[in-house]
């Protein structure tokens, strides 16, 4: 059946590809008009031939003469193609030409699939010439009949076989003709009639039949049950496949509705046809299913092609690699400076020896910021030997930033990193221009910079699937978070890839403003998409987590694992977009300064954030956190196990160091884009390519130029708890302790819950009802994550005026 399925598809899509390229739809619409009253007038000119065409014979030499007069009720213009196609052409088969132009006109007006319409002419075309040449026969006594083209045609037929020759091989065309197009075989011509015989003598017996014979001949059938498989069988297939399209629900929703009143029928002739002719029922079959199965997504994508969701903003450009800068024109790429690999080499090699450890091998691999001096060690001596002596190296090589790797995974050998005295900027340009960027075949490529062998380093964010990444003040957290931002703006279409910017400091990502329409998502509400303001985050956060389960929903319905084969069988046309469907952009949300967010806020984050890490990943929802602070109060445990990728630009400890990556040498890095990244268990030192801010604009701008989306992707909206209930507390609704609370935080000038709690010995959930009610009637603030509320009054007597005046 698979088989079966993948021919004809091919097959159409080679030959009816094209027409609908070329046309839009308004085109369409004006040809298929003008066909079709092209197609009306050719009818009527040729109507009106059969009878005027005598007279106006003489006019035909001159019809270029305004003054002649044409009988034909299409005048000249008539009487002129009706000459053309009917006396000099084909004979009165020539109206088929009619009908097909006026068909085609139709088929176009209406957008109705040109397959059929094809095989039509091809068909109508050859139809025509055989009727043409066989009315030949007649062309002498009847000049109409067959055209001068079927005449001739016949007269050349007839020249070389003769006359009987000429009507065999006619009769042969004909016979084809029954056969190819209308599938008429022996076989079905005689099932017809045994078919027909049968359902004769069924009704016979039926009309004379008594009630008892009737249902004698029910329990009759009963045995022959299986049968019903057979025919269920596509019917449920069907409904697996289908569940998406609504005409298609539509039809099978007929088919499934008139199965009780239909089916018996069709059973019944099942049963007639197994027990006397098994290939009737075979046809029976195929013709009633298959053409339905068939029919479902594969018409759609026949007809319109894939849904390709790039087509909103068909023409987007994206952005040329000339607006990044290459920082390494001026000659200042990766120099190999022979006397500085030979100092360090000597250095090496000397300060080990004092320490008695003799080197059998060593290796410089030069990078752009650091040199790695793989070393193999005489046999014998402990690797925990020269790990330990990291710090008594770094001292005599007179460099910060030495870092050893002890043993080089995989390899075998000692790896020391020593700073090159000159470091090369790896600029985001090479980084984007790469290979290995620019074939990367994933869901989000990010190419972060080079390794220490100089290779491109790019990894997919919907594999890692969330990213970790801090790092002290002014060690290249900012540039590194534009790198990966870049990285997925020079990939992804604006239809592919959203980003949710979380940025406290207000300044790091505002940048990104310009493309809000392009690529930004927000709450609905919200007027900015950058969200500055902590308490929002909280809100933004919850709606994402609504987004996943909304997403997760979509999944199962689709009876799909993940947002990959999602996508996949919607551009398939598979999945119903009325039945909530649609094309999902993966989602990314990046958040700078994740310390700030909660020290604010607290669980209130971290709950929507694990929760997103642990369950975001199969649905595209992937989180970018960075830090500056890597303390365990911030990187929780929680948190922590759900982001296994990890980032660490230079830290201040090797405690922050081990926080982030489970493992020291962030502490030793030297800075400016020098990094290590991990993602479970090798660390891998990269230089973080250099996007410098006045390069990101460009790229905003160029992409802000462009045709946007009417607004921003809409995230769900979510209701917090806080918000809205208080407009709507009445005042007769307060709490009894109502007043004295209103004393305890106006005095205090706090607006807290927990202070209510202590002073009034209150439950919580009483506390939080009491807060709510003051700020309904004013007295404090609105929520402003944990931070107390702000108190409105400022002292007892303001108060007594403030609720007199209620
Ligand atoms: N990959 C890099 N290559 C070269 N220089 C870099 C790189 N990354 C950062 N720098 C240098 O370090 C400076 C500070 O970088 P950046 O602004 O990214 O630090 P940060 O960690 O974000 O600091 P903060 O946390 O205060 O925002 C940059 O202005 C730049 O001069």
């Amino acid at each position: 059946m698979a088989k079966k399925k993948a021919t004809p598809k091919t097959k159409s899509k080679k030959q009816f590809k094209a027409p609908k390229l070329s046309l839009n739809r308004q085109q369409r619409v004006v040809l298929g008009s003008f066909l079709t009253i092209l197609g009306i007038a050719i009818l009527i000119a040729f109507v009106s031939f059969m009878f005027t065409w005598k007279a106006d014979q003489s006019i035909i030499a001159t019809l270029g003469n305004r003054e002649a007069e044409a009988q034909n009720w299409l005048s000249k213009f008539g009487a002129g193609i009706s000459h053309f196609f009917i006396y000099k052409g084909f004979g009165v088969s020539a109206f088929s030409i009619a009908v097909l132009i006026i068909v085609s006109g139709i088929y176009l007006f209406l957008d109705l699939t040109l397959s059929s319409l094809k095989s039509l002419w091809i068909w109508g075309i050859l139809v025509m010439l055989w009727l043409s040449v066989f009315f030949g026969f007649f062309g002498k006594e009847h000049a109409l009949l067959g055209g001068t083209v079927g005449f001739e045609m016949n007269d050349f037929l007839q020249d070389y076989l003769g006359f009987i020759g000429a009507v065999l091989l006619m009769t042969f065309l004909l016979i084809t003709y029954f056969v190819i197009r209308l599938k008429i075989t022996p076989e079905r011509v005689s099932a017809y009639f045994k078919t027909a015989q049968k359902e004769m003598e069924a009704d016979a017996e039926a009309s004379t039949a008594t009630i008892s014979e009737i249902e004698q001949v029910e329990e009759d059938y009963v045995p022959k049950e299986p049968l019903d498989v057979v025919v269920e069988k596509p019917l449920q297939e069907n409904v697996n496949e289908v569940d998406f399209e609504d005409s298609f629900k539509a039809k099978s929703g007929v088919e499934k509705d008139s199965t009780p009143s239909e089916k018996p029928s069709a059973k019944e002739k099942m049963t007639i046809a197994s027990t006397t002719d098994d290939d009737l029922a075979m046809e029976v079959e195929t013709t009633a299913e298959e053409e339905v199965v068939e029919n479902l997504s594969s018409k759609l994508v026949k007809d319109y092609g894939e849904f390709d969701p790039t087509l909103e903003l068909g023409k987007y450009r994206f952005p040329p690699i000339d607006l990044l800068k290459d920082y390494n024109a001026g000659g200042t790429g990766i120099t190999i400076d022979q006397a500085e690999l030979e100092e360090n080499k000597n250095n090496i090699v000397d300060t080990l020896k004092n320490y008695k450890i003799e080197i059998a091998q060593i290796k410089a691999t030069v990078g752009p910021t650091v040199t790695l001096y793989e070393i193999v060690p005489a046999a014998g001596v402990r690797i925990s030997k020269i790990k330990n002596l990291e710090d008594d190296i770094a001292l005599s090589l007179a460099a910060l930033g030495i870092r050893i790797i002890a043993p080089m995974p995989g390899k075998g050998t000692i790896g020391i990193e020593v700073p090159n005295k000159k470091p090369a900027i790896v600029s985001m340009r090479s980084a984007i221009a790469s290979q290995k960027f620019q074939q990367a075949e994933m869901a989000l490529p990010i190419s972060f910079g080079k390794t220490i062998s100089n290779e491109t380093f790019v990894v997919d964010l919907a594999k890692m699937p969330h990213l970790l990444m801090a790092g002290a003040t002014g060690q290249g957290k900012s540039v590194g978070l534009n790198a990966v931002l870049t990285s997925l703006l020079y990939k992804k279409h604006p239809a592919e890839v959203k980003f949710v910017l979380v940025d406290p400091k207000k300044v790091e990502l505002t940048l990104f403003n310009k493309i809000e329409r392009h690529y930004l998502a927000k709450l609905p509400d919200s007027e900015e998409a950058i969200i500055t303001d902590n308490s929002k985050v909280i809100n933004t956060l919850n709606s994402l987590c609504i987004e996943m389960d909304a997403r997760y929903d979509l999944l199962k319905d689709a009876m799909v694992r993940n947002l990959k084969e999602y996508n996949a069988k919607f551009k398939a046309r598979k999945l119903n977009p009325e039945n909530g469907h649609r094309f999902l952009p993966y989602i990314v949300l990046v958040v700078d300064e994740f310390a700030d967010l909660i020290m604010t806020a607290g669980k209130e984050v971290e709950t929507p954030i694990a929760r997103l890490a642990q369950l975001a990943r199969a649905i595209g929802i992937h989180l970018i956190i960075a830090t500056q602070r890597p303390s365990v109060n911030v990187i929780t445990g929680m948190i922590k196990a759900n982001f296994p990728a990890r980032v660490a630009f230079r830290v201040t400890s090797k405690i922050d160091s081990r926080t982030i990556l489970d493992a020291g040498g962030a502490d030793q890095l030297i800075g400016r884009g020098d990094m290590l990244y991990t993602q479970g268990n090798e660390v891998i030192r990269i230089q973080c390519a250099f996007v410098d801010t006045p390069e990101v604009e460009k790229i905003v701008d160029f992409i802000g130029a462009q045709k946007a989306y009417p607004e921003a992707h809409l995230l769900p909206e979510y209701i917090g708890e806080d918000s809205g209930t208080s407009l709507d507390i009445d005042k007769s609704e307060r709490d009894a302790l109502f007043r004295e609370a209103a004393e305890v935080l106006v005095t205090a000038q706090q607006g807290s819950a927990s202070l209510l709690q202590r002073k009034l010995k209150l439950g919580y959930n009483r506390a939080g009802r009491i807060i709510d009610q003051l700020e309904a009637a004013g007295i404090v603030g609105p929520f402003e994550g944990s931070k107390a509320r702000q108190v409105l009054i400022p002292d007892l007597i303001a108060l007594e005026q403030h609720l007199e005046n209620e």
